[in-house]
C-alpha cells in the first residue's frame, strides 16, 4: 500500500463558526491531501483551535461542511470520526500506567487483550517509549507524557491526527528534539496530520505545507518554501521568516526584502544602475559566525534586518549611515 494510502484526505468547504460577540472562523475552505503534515499557523485568535476542534467534531458549525475521505461529517459524532488526538488539554489519566493509557483506546473498541499488548508496544516504540509501561503519569517528564498521549493517538491506527500545540508547554531543546521525532513518526506510519501552532519556525521545520491564518480567514496555503518566497499578502511576509518591509512613496504597496536578498552599499551610485537605493541607518552589527546580521531603521522608522558576509568597512563601531538596495526581481511587492 503506498503510504499516502494510509491517512485520509479532509476537505473543508466554506466553513464558518459564528459567535455571539464573535466571528471565529470566516468562510474557509481547505484540503487537506492524504497522508500530508499540514501545520495551522497564525497568532492568537485567528481560527485554528476552531478549524481543529470543527474537523474533530468537538464544536458545531455555523455554515458549510468537513468532509473525511469524501463522507460529510456533519453528523458524524466525535468518537465515530476515528481520529487520533493529541491536545494539550487531553491529558492523560493519572490513575493508570502508562501501557493502560495507551491501550485505553483499545480497550473500548473491544480489542482482544493479546493484541492489544501487541499495539501498544509498538505504538510505544514508535513513540520513543520502549520500557516506560509500567510508569505512571507523574513519574514522567514533560516530554515523556507527550509522547504518551502521541502513542495514545497512534494505537489505533487513525487515518487522521490532529495536535493542537503538542509542544506548547516544552522547553525549547526538547521542543526541537520531539518537533523531529514527530517527523520521523509521521513518515513512519503514513497517516494525515493536522498540527496547529503560532510558532513559524516549528511549522517550517514540520510541514508538507502550512495554511497562514489571520483574524478567521485563511491567508495563504503553500510549502515554506513558497510562503517565504511568494507571499500572498504583507501578513504572510511579515509572520513568516524575517524581512525589510519598505514602503512605496504613495503608501499603496510595499516590498518584502528578505535579510539574505537585501545589500548594503556605501551610496546610490554604488547600489548600481537601475537599482533601489534607500538611505539606512545601520543601529546594529552583529557577528553571526557564519556571517554578518546589520539591524537597519529605514526613513519611515521601520526596522529591518539585512545579512551579509562582511562587515560593512566604511562603518565604525557598527553604527552609521548605508544605502539599502536589493535585486527587484528578488524581492515580492504586495499592497500594502
Ligand atoms: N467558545 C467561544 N465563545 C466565544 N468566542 C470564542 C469561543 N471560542 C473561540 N472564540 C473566539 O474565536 C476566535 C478564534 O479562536 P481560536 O481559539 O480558534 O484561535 P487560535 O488561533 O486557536 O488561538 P490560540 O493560538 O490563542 O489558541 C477568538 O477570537 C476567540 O476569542
Amino acid at each position: 500500500m503506498a503510504e499516502t494510502a494510509r491517512g485520509a484526505e479532509i476537505i473543508l468547504d466554506g466553513v464558518s463558526k459564528h459567535y455571539p460577540k464573535s466571528i471565529a472562523l470566516d468562510d474557509v475552505s481547505l484540503e487537506v491531501r492524504a497522508g500530508e503534515f499540514m501545520t495551522f499557523l497564525g497568532p492568537s485568535g485567528s481560527g485554528k483551535t476552531t478549524t481543529l476542534n470543527l474537523i474533530a467534531g468537538f464544536t458545531e458549525l455555523t455554515t458549510g461542511s468537513v468532509y473525511i475521505d469524501g463522507k460529510q461529517m456533519d453528523r458524524v459524532p466525535v468518537h465515530k470520526r476515528e481520529l487520533g488526538i493529541v491536545f494539550q488539554h487531553y491529558a492523560l489519566f493519572p490513575h493508570l500506567s502508562v501501557f493502560d493509557n495507551v491501550a485505553f483506546p483499545l480497550s473500548e473498541r473491544r480489542v482482544p487483550k493479546a493484541e492489544q499488548k501487541q499495539r501498544v508496544l509498538a505504538a510505544l516504540e514508535t513513540a520513543g517509549l520502549k520500557g516506560y509501561e509500567d510508569r505512571f503519569p507523574k513519574e514522567l517528564s514533560g516530554g515523556q507524557q507527550q509522547r504518551v498521549a502521541l502513542a495514545r493517538a497512534l494505537v489505533f491506527e487513525p487515518r487522521v491526527l490532529l495536535l493542537d500545540e503538542p509542544l506548547g508547554a516544552l522547553d525549547k531543546k526538547l521542543r526541537e528534539q520531539l518537533q523531529l521525532e514527530l517527523r520521523r513518526v509521521h513518515r513512519e506510519v503514513g497517516r494525515t496530520f493536522v498540527f496547529v501552532t503560532h510558532d513559524q519556525e516549528e511549522a517550517l521545520t514540520l510541514s508538507d505545507r502550512i495554511a497562514v491564518f489571520s483574524a478567521g480567514r485563511i491567508e495563504q496555503v503553500g510549502t515554506a518554501k513558497e510562503l517565504y518566497e511568494k507571499p500572498a499578502s504583507r501578513f504572510v511576509a511579515e509572520f513568516i521568516g524575517e524581512s525589510t518591509v519598505v514602503e512605496s512613496e504613495d503608501g499603496t504597496t510595499v516590498t518584502i526584502v528578505r535579510p539574505e536578498r537585501g545589500e548594503l552599499v556605501r551610496d546610490a551610485a554604488a547600489a548600481g544602475p537601475g537599482r533601489p537605493a534607500i538611505p539606512v541607518t545601520v543601529r546594529q552589527a552583529i557577528y553571526l559566525g557564519s556571517g554578518w546580521k546589520f539591524e537597519i531603521v529605514l526613513p519611515d522608522g521601520a526596522v529591518g534586518v539585512v545579512r551579509g558576509e562582511r562587515e560593512l568597512d566604511w562603518i565604525a563601531g557598527g553604527t552609521g549611515e548605508a544605502v539599502l538596495t536589493w535585486d527587484p526581481a528578488l524581492a515580492p511587492v504586495l499592497p500594502a
